[in-house]
């Protein structure tokens, strides 16, 4: 059997590992930790691993930009999958540190941005100190505690447990439901099958000559009848004021109603880039207007060629 080798964002102890292991569990494949979202990817780009996880998407702080906007420049890569993990927060220390001696708090920032609340009535002297993700900050703070501006992790449970820290306080985050959206990203050389529940990613970047860009953008999926999912705006980098749109939607880029606005996308956009369409995690059944299936886009086009063939006779 081929081993999958997976870049994920690492070390030990995430919420991304959780995810892979929620995508591939048992032992289906190497796992490959990495440092951040980019070197995960460059990985993949490399051809050094067949997949990466990444987390995209958090249902409290939105969209992780560093995995917007990796995906959006570079050698195109591709969404295959996506994972919905449930997020549940610890503050931890080494054995003996109390709460109260706690001046400072490591942890990455989508992390710290659900726990602010726990934080302030808490802990509200404490600083916060950035660090790549969770549970490097508890890994760090198990092996050289010296050299780093913190004293606690906030982490995910396994973390804490797994380099041997002392949990200081449970489930801390600030929403109870709180869940964090990864996204299992391949080469654009295979794509998922249909599946009738799927989903699409895009990157548009509009004409900037045109008045109502944005409108004429968001027409080309509403009178298709396809639902949107997300909608981000994420700075170009090019120059101020320059922006693109990130958005997911239902539907399957086989689909005719999503080829069809993808070709219209095509004509409108200055550009657009394709990130793939892929099983939705959620596995909820997708509204499709009667005037929008397959079979209706179908029977447009014979009753269009039809037309056409009395101008040949
Ligand atoms: O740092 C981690 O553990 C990650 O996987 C990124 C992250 C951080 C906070 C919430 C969800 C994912």
């Amino acid at each position: 059997m081929t081993r999958y080798a997976y870049a994920y964002l690492g070390p030990e102890g995430t919420f991304t590992q959780q995810a892979l292991m929620q995508w591939s569990p048992s032992a289906g494949g190497r796992q490959v930790p990495c440092g951040s979202v980019d070197a995960a990817l460059e990985l993949l780009r490399s051809g050094e691993v067949d997949a990466a996880v990444v987390p995209i998407e958090n249902s409290v702080e939105g969209g992780v930009s560093a995995t917007l906007d990796a995906l959006a420049s570079g050698d195109p890569l591709v969404v295959v999958g996506e994972v919905l993990v449930p997020i549940t927060f610890v503050v931890c220390a080494r054995p003996g540190t109390r709460l109260q001696d706690v001046s400072a708090i490591g942890t990455h920032s989508h992390a710290w941005a659900q726990v602010r609340g726990w934080a302030d009535q808490t802990l509200p002297r404490a600083v916060y100190v950035p660090t790549l993700s969770t549970a490097s900050a508890a890994k760090d703070l198990a092996e050289h505690p010296d050299d780093l501006g913190y004293q606690a992790a906030v982490c995910a449970p396994v973390a804490a447990e797994r380099f041997g820290l002392e949990v200081l306080a449970h489930d801390i985050g600030d929403m109870t439901s709180a869940v964090t959206r990864f996204v299992i990203v391949s080469r654009p050389d295979w794509q998922p099958s249909p599946t009738g529940k799927d989903k699409t990613t895009v990157v548009l970047y509009q004409r900037t000559d045109r008045a109502g860009g944005l409108l004429e953008l968001l027409e080309q999926f509403a009178v298709r009848g396809i639902n949107m999912t997300r909608l981000e705006s994420r700075p170009t980098k090019d120059s101020m004021g320059s922006y693109c749109f990130s958005i997911d939607f239902e539907g399957h880029v086989q689909d005719e109603r999503v080829g069809a606005a993808l070709m219209s996308l095509h004509r409108v956009c200055a550009d657009l880039r394709f990130l793939g369409s892929y099983p939705a995690a959620s596995g909820a059944d997708i509204t499709v207007d009667p005037i929008t299936t397959d079979e209706a886009f179908l029977e447009a086009r014979r009753w269009l060629e039809r037309l056409r063939a009395l101008g040949d006779g």
